[in-house]
């Protein structure tokens, strides 16, 4: 059984520091430059990633696209320090940053509350200050922070995730195809709620992602995989502020991009 979804929170939100979840105050947080540089990956011997670089300034929004098994993930784990065996190196440009990670499926325990779950990522002397609820109450969730996962639907679990990963007031937020398997109307409110989510806890960011459109509509600059071994093989930067991003511009860009004689671009069609 289904608890009735309460309604989303208003992508709208005013600038005072009381509106801000965050309790550090600081709209900058701890956002990081991210340097990471694969020379190679291998799995049992098979090289699947060669010569990958990439960069990202302190509070850019960089998105991952490419065709399935080019490596998207490998990438995004060995950036969150879960994979070091690589031939490469990953630089932060200072100490390592707080994490915050969003993968496929939201990865709650179903034996623990939406407020336990989002709780548990934070230090002990927090998890009873208020933080979880703040964050719950950003994403539009505060009336079933009491409620088990297994009652919520798929938009509000992810939702839940959503407000985990900023809890902990990440300074790199590295996303695994957040949206996937969502309805449209769904996965567009969420893209919607990070927006604004990042506006309020600003991060840098590593998104991965199949959806070109998606990648459109979020990034400040998106990198396309090409496979075998994989590699960066072209950088699109998106100079629209996303407040303006429409979906009249969404679409334009894409077929700007799906048009273009690189043969990479056609491997996203
Ligand atoms: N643990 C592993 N052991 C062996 N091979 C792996 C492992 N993880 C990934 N691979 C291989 O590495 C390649 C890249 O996989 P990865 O999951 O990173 O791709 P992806 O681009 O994220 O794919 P998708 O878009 O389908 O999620 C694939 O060929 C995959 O089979």
């Amino acid at each position: 059984m289904r608890t009735p979804s309460p309604s989303w929170p208003s992508s709208n939100f005013s600038s005072s520091a009381s509106c801000n979840p965050s309790s550090s105050g600081s709209p900058a947080g701890g956002r990081c430059a991210l340097r990471l540089e694969i020379r190679s990956k291998r799995f049992a011997g098979r090289e699947v990633i060669r010569g990958l670089s990439l960069t990202a300034a302190p509070g850019e929004f960089l998105a991952l696209v490419g065709p399935s098994g080019c490596g998207k993930t490998t990438a995004l784990t060995i950036a969150a320090g879960l994979d070091r065996d690589f031939d490469g190196t990953l630089d932060f440009g200072g100490p390592e940053p707080v994490l915050g990670c969003v993968f496929q499926t939201p990865r709650l325990l179903p034996w623990r509350t939406v407020r336990q779950n989002v709780a548990l990522v934070l230090p002990k002397a927090r998890r009873s200050d208020g933080t979880a609820e703040r964050w719950l109450a950003a994403m539009g969730l505060e009336t079933v922070a009491d409620e088990y996962p297994g009652r919520l639907s798929g938009g509000m679990a992810r939702r839940v995730a959503l407000a985990r990963a900023f809890a902990v007031e990440p300074g790199l937020l590295l996303m695994d195809e957040p949206f996937v398997s969502l309805d449209e109307p769904t996965a567009q409110r969420m893209r919607a709620l990070l927006a604004t989510m990042l506006e309020r806890s600003p991060a840098t960011v590593l998104f991965v992602t199949h959806n070109l459109r998606e990648a459109i509509q979020l990034a400040d600059r998106i990198l396309v995989m090409a496979p075998g071994p994989t590699r960066v093989a072209a950088e699109v930067p998106l100079e629209t502020p996303r407040a303006l991003r429409d979906d009249a511009l969404v679409e334009r860009v894409r077929a700007d991009l799906l048009a273009r004689p690189d043969p990479t671009f056609r491997l996203l069609a």
